[in-house]
């Protein structure tokens, strides 16, 4: 039986880096949602599109093809660099993920991708639209201050001038649009467990997840 895991949450919460040390101790897939909207969001972004036409997103979207092979993202068959990890396009990403189109466009892929296989897949909707039928599914939070920090420190250590000051005002209107929004908002899916993050390390965070999984997808590793 598949060992489905979602882990939602709002910017700088951790589910990046702990879904990653998850899928690599539990030898299986991992899918990083985010990157996905960051991705069309950029490109949307860099083609003048206005985040509230659908008809103008619509005639985009059908000339766009996103792949995602061995954990790399390719667009229109161009591989993905780090151009889409920055804080700008993390706000075009929420902008445009707002948009109906591009919720139906990428949740169809993201469910392509998760299906018929053990996984844990990261992102806002993972847990409520991606994989309902998710056995696992963690709402990781954090207070928006330390999550300012950490995003401030990983930022910085890329060598990109940041304000921390501004990462916190982007990280609270983010995540006032991300859980406001009509469609797929970032919201604690029923079933889901909540972990607090702000006064846990990464090793902390995955080992609780670790408990649950092994319970509940009864993996031996
Ligand atoms: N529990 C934690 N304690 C300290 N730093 C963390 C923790 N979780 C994540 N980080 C760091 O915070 C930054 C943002 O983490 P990330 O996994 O990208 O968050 P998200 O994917 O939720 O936006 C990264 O530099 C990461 O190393
Ligand atoms: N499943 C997802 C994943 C991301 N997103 C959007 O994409 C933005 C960037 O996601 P991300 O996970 O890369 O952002 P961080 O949490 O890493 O800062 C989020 O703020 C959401 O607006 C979404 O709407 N649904």
């Amino acid at each position: 039986m598949h060992c489905k895991i979602a882990i939602d949450g709002p910017a700088g919460s951790g589910k990046t880096t702990v879904a990653r040390e998850l899928a690599k101790r539990l030898g299986i897939e991992y899918l990083d949602t985010g990157a996905m909207y960051r991705i069309v969001g950029l490109y949307l972004h860099n083609c003048g599109v206005n985040p509230d036409s659908t008809e103008e997103i619509e005639k985009i979207l059908n000339e766009v093809s996103i792949e995602y092979k061995d954990g790399e993202y390719y667009l229109n068959g161009k591989k993905i660099g780090d151009e889409i990890r920055t804080a700008q396009a993390g706000v075009y990403a929420s902008q445009y993920g707002a948009s109906p189109v591009v919720r139906k466009f990428l949740t169809k892929l993201q469910k392509e991708i998760c299906a018929n296989r053990s996984i844990v897949a990261e992102g806002r909707d993972i847990g409520t639209v991606v994989m309902p039928d998710a056995q696992v599914k963690i709402f990781l939070v954090a207070s928006p201050e330390v999550r300012a920090k950490r995003r401030y420190e990983e930022l910085k250590m890329k060598g990109l001038e940041v304000s921390y000051d501004e990462l916190l005002r982007q990280i609270i209107e983010r995540d006032k649009l991300d859980s406001s929004r009509e469609i797929a908002p970032l919201v604690k899916a029923e079933d889901a467990i909540e972990i607090d993050s702000s006064n846990l390390s990464v090793e902390e965070v995955v080992e609780k997840i670790l408990e649950i999984v092994k319970e509940r997808c009864k993996l031996t590793r």
